[in-house]
């Protein structure tokens, strides 16, 4: 990419816990006493001097001078180290080496670490011995490190003052970018223009305190000064939002990933998404938020909809496709648990456990079979053959039970499961009928008084499926006239927000009814799946724009990454905007390495990897293509 930036400072960088994420002295401390049974105490010993040099509550010679003279460590360690160091760079600094090898000439490494480890680890980044200014070891006929320069300023108190001093950079601004006091010391002292507190590998509040500018990344900084990254955008400014007690490994993936994280336990009404929605990036729900209109309307930076459940019923997926907005779900991640639990209730109805139970409970022991059967050989009627019903259909055969089904499509047919034509044809014969259809409007009182009427009487109706569904009243007075023999049910058509509020309906109370406060899905397994899957989808897409499982944008799957930028574009379904997009690239001669297009009947999807030599102006472009959505470059 062209450099538009204003001309360079002089980037004045710390090495140990900013440019690489450890402190060298302690992992060199750590190599040199490998199986000593003194390690861990002296490593401590160490560790310690080392934070308190940092934060300025030991004086920063003293700090190294004691921490030397605790350290056994020899020649052919620092070999040890150095391999070490080379894995320990880091991320974002890793990941911006095109900038470094680009402008090294304007970047110094000022450390109060040690020349014999910092050099080779920064040649890797294209910055020469002469820009690294650090201290030196001194060593004995045997090799054995046994002190280090005094006469080196790094060594001393003010050591990096003196230095910047000793250096003279005075014909461009001095920014210096580091974790310690000492850094921070330099623009103090009047020898640098601005101080960058460093927080990706450690945040220590005497530093942060300081700063012209806390930046949690090198992309960050690199994107405030308008210099030359990586990445289009630092991953520190994604800002996630995750609501309904998502399993926290959902939030200790988006943080790892670099993102922020705000984690709300319970769900969020309209009103309350409203005023939380503006600048989030991604937004994580279940099945309870309400993704509506009015919420996409005020969410002005919204990439990506994690569902962190199968059903997506909850979010306006029309909407957030004609915005550009991924909405991914994880759509296998809790059918099983649901499939447990259906033939759980299958079961405690068929024996009528709740009124047993109750009884029990109420000091009444009435042993009696009256209105128990076993399910083996009854008819278990499943409307909704998709994921859910067919598993269970599987689960139910090997129980003994006879499996119907009824799907408006066209379903593979397991087993021995006896597909039916009609829904009527289902109720009229289904011992029990379970709902596992999905959560879409049409669906709304699927099962109503008629079709409650058409069921057998004694017969169990199991609705894990979603709330309105069902016509509860309904149900309620089917139950209450005795025709149906009992009811479970885990899902409502109003569902209490947090576990505080109350929850009412008209089944509360009824017998040999089951209520669970929709739990089908909630359990140990499917929660930590759900919360792996969900992330990987929506990390996959941010980094590369793949949309494989996403529920409402053309899927593209992509083959292996090129050495490439890749320029992300969703447009509205017209002719011409293919065409458009690679006039733009041809008119500013920027070759095309691959790309990948994929439509709806609503929008377009289009994936374009171009050599790295393209300019502002083609992006400028791109983003005022007719019919544009979003446009996003990647990298
Ligand atoms: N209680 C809970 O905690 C949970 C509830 N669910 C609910 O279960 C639903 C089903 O999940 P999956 O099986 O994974 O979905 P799926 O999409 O694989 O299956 C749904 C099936 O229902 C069929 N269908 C839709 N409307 C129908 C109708 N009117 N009559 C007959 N068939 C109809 C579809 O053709 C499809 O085969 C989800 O959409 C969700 O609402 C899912 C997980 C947990
Ligand atoms: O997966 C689904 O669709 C469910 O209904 C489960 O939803 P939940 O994550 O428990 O709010």
């Amino acid at each position: 990419m062209a450099n538009t930036a204003p001309p360079l400072p002089y980037i004045v960088i710390d090495f140990d816990s900013t440019f690489t994420q450890v402190e060298a002295l302690d992992e060199l401390a750590d190599i040199a006493l490998r199986g000593r049974p003194e390690r861990e105490q002296v490593v401590a010993q160490i560790k310690a001097l080392t934070d308190g040099g940092m934060d300025g509550s030991v004086s920063f010679s003293e700090s190294l001078r004691r921490r030397i003279e605790l350290l056994p460590a020899r020649r052919e360690h620092l070999h040890l180290l150095v391999e070490h160091l080379r894995t320990k760079v880091t991320e974002s600094i890793r990941r911006n080496q095109a900038f470094f090898q680009q402008y090294a000439a304007r970047v110094y490494i000022v450390s109060s670490g040690f020349r014999e480890f910092i050099e080779p680890v920064v040649a890797e980044f294209g910055i020469p011995p002469e820009q690294v200014l650090a201290n030196t070891f001194t060593f004995d006929a045997e090799g054995r490190i046994t002190g280090f320069d005094p006469d080196n300023p790094l060594s001393q108190d003010g050591g990096k003052i003196r230095q910047l001093r000793l250096m003279g950079l005075d014909d461009a601004p001095v920014y210096v970018l580091g974790d310690g006091i000492t850094d921070y010391q330099i623009r103090e002292a009047g020898l640098a223009a601005r101080f960058y507190a460093f927080t990706e590998n450690v945040a220590r509040p005497a530093v942060v305190a300081q700063a012209d500018e806390v930046v949690p990344s090198f992309d960050e900084f690199l994107y405030q000064n308008k210099l030359p990254m990586t990445l289009s955008y630092p991953k520190n400014r994604i800002r996630a939002l995750l609501l309904e007690n998502i399993d926290p490994t959902a939030e200790r993936l988006f943080r790892e990933e670099g993102y922020q994280v705000e984690v709300v336990p319970g769900g969020l009404d309209e009103e309350e998404l409203l005023a939380r929605i503006e600048g989030v990036s991604i937004l994580g729900i279940r099945s309870k938020t309400q993704v509506t209109p009015r919420v996409l309307e005020r969410a002005n930076r919204l990439v990506a909809v994690g569902a962190f459940c199968i059903g997506t019923n909850q979010i306006d997926l029309l909407g957030c496709m004609q915005r550009g907005i991924a909405v991914f779900n994880a759509p296998f991640s809790n059918t099983r648990s649901v499939v447990e639990l259906a033939l759980g209730e299958i079961i405690a109805l068929a024996r009528r456990l709740p009124v047993k139970s109750e009884q029990m409970h109420r000091g009444v022991w009435d042993k009696s079979a009256h209105g128990a059967f076993e399910i083996r050989g009854k008819k278990l009627g499943i409307v909704g053959y998709g994921n859910i019903g067919s598993q269970l259909s599987v689960v139910a055969e090997a129980v003994g039970m006879q499996v119907l089904y009824y799907d408006i499509a066209e379903k593979l047919q397991l087993g021995n499961a006896t597909k039916c034509r009609t829904l009527e044809e289902l109720l009229r014969q289904a011992d029990v009928v379970t709902l596992h259809v999905d959560g879409r409007p049409e669906n709304t009182h699927l099962i109503g008084a008629a079709e409650l009427a058409l069921m057998k009487p004694g017969a169990l109706l199991l609705n894990n499926a979603r709330g309105h569904v069902v016509d509860i009243d309904a149900l309620a007075d089917a139950l209450r006239a005795g025709h149906l023999g009992g009811a479970s049910v885990d899902v409502f058509p109003y569902e209490p927000k947090t576990n505080d509020e109350p929850f009412a309906s008209p089944l509360r109370g009824l017998p040999n009814v089951l209520l669970t406060p929709h739990v089908g899905g909630s359990t140990a397994e499917a929660q930590r799946n759900i919360a792996e899957f969900v992330p990987e989808r929506i990390i996959g897409y941010v980094n590369t724009g793949n949309t494989l499982q996403s529920v409402n944008l053309p899927n593209i799957q992509l083959p292996p990454q090129q050495q490439a930028h890749r320029l992300i574009h969703i447009h509205h379904n017209v002719p011409g905007v293919l065409a458009h997009i690679n006039n733009v690239l041809a008119a500013h001669s920027v070759n095309i390495l691959g790309q990948y297009l994929k439509t709806n009947e609503h929008i377009g999807y289009v994936i374009t990897d171009v050599n790295r030599e393209y300019d502002q102006e083609v992006i400028k472009a791109l983003r005022q293509v007719e019919q544009t959505i979003k446009f996003r470059v990647l990298y």
